[in-house]
């Protein structure tokens, strides 16, 4: 448990914040990208506009009776939440039981023919058969003739800021890449991440993923090279079960990227025949947990995943909404120390994000006093700046 005494947990009920314009501005625009993206009929353009109006003025409701997963959300809060505005509780619920409404709307659950058909396929794969795509890609061939360390930091770096800009943000910021200064840095501990994967290494990689296309495509090559050059034994990929903040990864998303890099020319396909066999062997899973879709904080980890991670030799978190979920969803004070915030972790983890929302920890006091005399508050929402954070000892050496 935190030595710190805990935060206040961020809810969306203020006008102006960074929440708040999520709630009442990215997801109507989230409703109208999906109902213009797919041919639908009468009945999910109704569920739609219905959804329209509870989430900006009216309650959260409970599911229908006959869903599948109505006790998995009763156990989740959502007997507590229902009746109450989308704005009044914690904001990490709010968004998660937003994208289960959506998908609801759509009948990506339940019977009927539009089961399970993704309501953001679209646009991830238009990201992913992009020509940016392709440059990345292309940008491995020069890479080959390089030292193992710089590969590994090359891919490391390429895994990191490919969480840049998912697609449910860049539907609210766009141009902001165009306008920000560069990218930088807050904080990086990844001396300690190289050491805890040195190249004899035999251990477990879990990588919990967040986006797809752009994002995924520089996991999987980091998680090829490892596994390539014996830095690990073995990884776990933990996937989303369904689809979730409009770009988050699915098992589907997994299989087009790899069918991405196997079409790919140059070095890209050998790195998409490393992934190819070390499934077929079993050195690479993928895991799609329903815990990676829930509403709230992993200190609530179910005891399979806690178990899971335990084992591992790390377990490396990409993108915000892993961060907010591994440190809570929280206003820290900056500086409260990463080590205190994860020290439940039930073993070495590492953050690896971009920073798009207003959750930040692990600063140092002269790092969180220039970013705030240069940018005000922009740095911890832009995407324009990133961190490498990683608490090393597991949770039996830090009793
Ligand atoms: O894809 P990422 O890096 O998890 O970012 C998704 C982000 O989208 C937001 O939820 C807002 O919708 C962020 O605040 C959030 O954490």
């Amino acid at each position: 448990m935190p030595v710190t005494p805990a935060a206040p947990v961020l809810l969306g009920n203020e006008p102006g914040s960074f929440p708040h314009s999520v709630l009442a501005e990215r997801h109507p625009a989230i409703i109208r990208q999906v109902r213009d993206a797919f041919p639908y009929g009468p009945g999910q353009h109704r569920a739609l506009d219905e959804l329209l109006k509870s989430c900006t003025e009216g309650v959260i409701e409970p599911l229908p009776e006959d869903a599948g997963d109505r006790d998995r959300w009763r156990a989740w809060g959502l007997d507590d939440y229902a009746g109450r505005s989308w704005f009044d509780v914690p904001w990490l619920w709010s968004e998660s039981y937003f994208y289960r409404r959506l998908l609801g709307a759509v009948g990506h659950v339940g019977p009927g023919a539009w089961q399970g058909i993704d309501p953001f396929r679209p646009f991830k794969r238009a990201e992913l058969d992009a020509p940016e795509t392709d440059e990345e890609l292309a940008a491995l061939d020069a890479l080959q003739d390089r030292p193992e360390e710089e590969r590994a930091r090359a891919l490391l770096h390429g895994s990191l800021w490919g969480n840049r800009a998912d697609l449910g943000f860049r539907l609210s910021a766009a141009g902001t890449e165009a306008a920000e200064p560069a990218p930088a840095l807050v904080a990086d501990d990844s001396e300690t991440l190289w050491s805890l994967l040195p190249p004899s290494g035999t251990g477990t990689l879990c990588l919990v993923a967040d986006n797809a296309g752009r994002e995924l495509v520089p996991d999987l090559l980091l998680i090829a090279h490892l596994l390539a050059e014996g830095r690990i034994g073995r990884a776990v990929l933990h996937v989303k079960p369904y689809p979730y903040y409009v770009s988050d990864a699915t098992a589907a998303d997994v299989v087009d990227a790899l069918q991405r890099l196997a079409a790919a020319p140059g070095a890209a396909a050998g790195y998409a025949r490393v992934l190819w066999s070390a499934m077929a062997d079993g050195r690479l899973t993928v895991r799609a947990h329903p815990f990676s879709c829930a509403p709230l904080p992993y200190a609530d980890l179910p005891d399979d995943l806690r178990a899971e991670f335990a084992s591992a030799t790390l377990t490396l978190f990409k993108g915000d909404l892993n961060y907010r979920r591994l440190v809570g969803d929280r206003l820290w004070p900056p500086t409260t120390p990463f080590q205190d915030v994860t020290a439940w972790f039930p073993g070495p983890v590492a953050a690896l994000r971009t920073l798009k929302s207003d959750v930040i920890t692990g600063l140092s006091a002269p790092t969180e006093s220039a970013l705030v005399a240069a940018q005000g508050r922009r740095w911890r929402t832009g995407g324009t700046h990133a961190l490498i954070q990683v608490n090393a000892s597991s949770e039996m050496h830090r009793k």
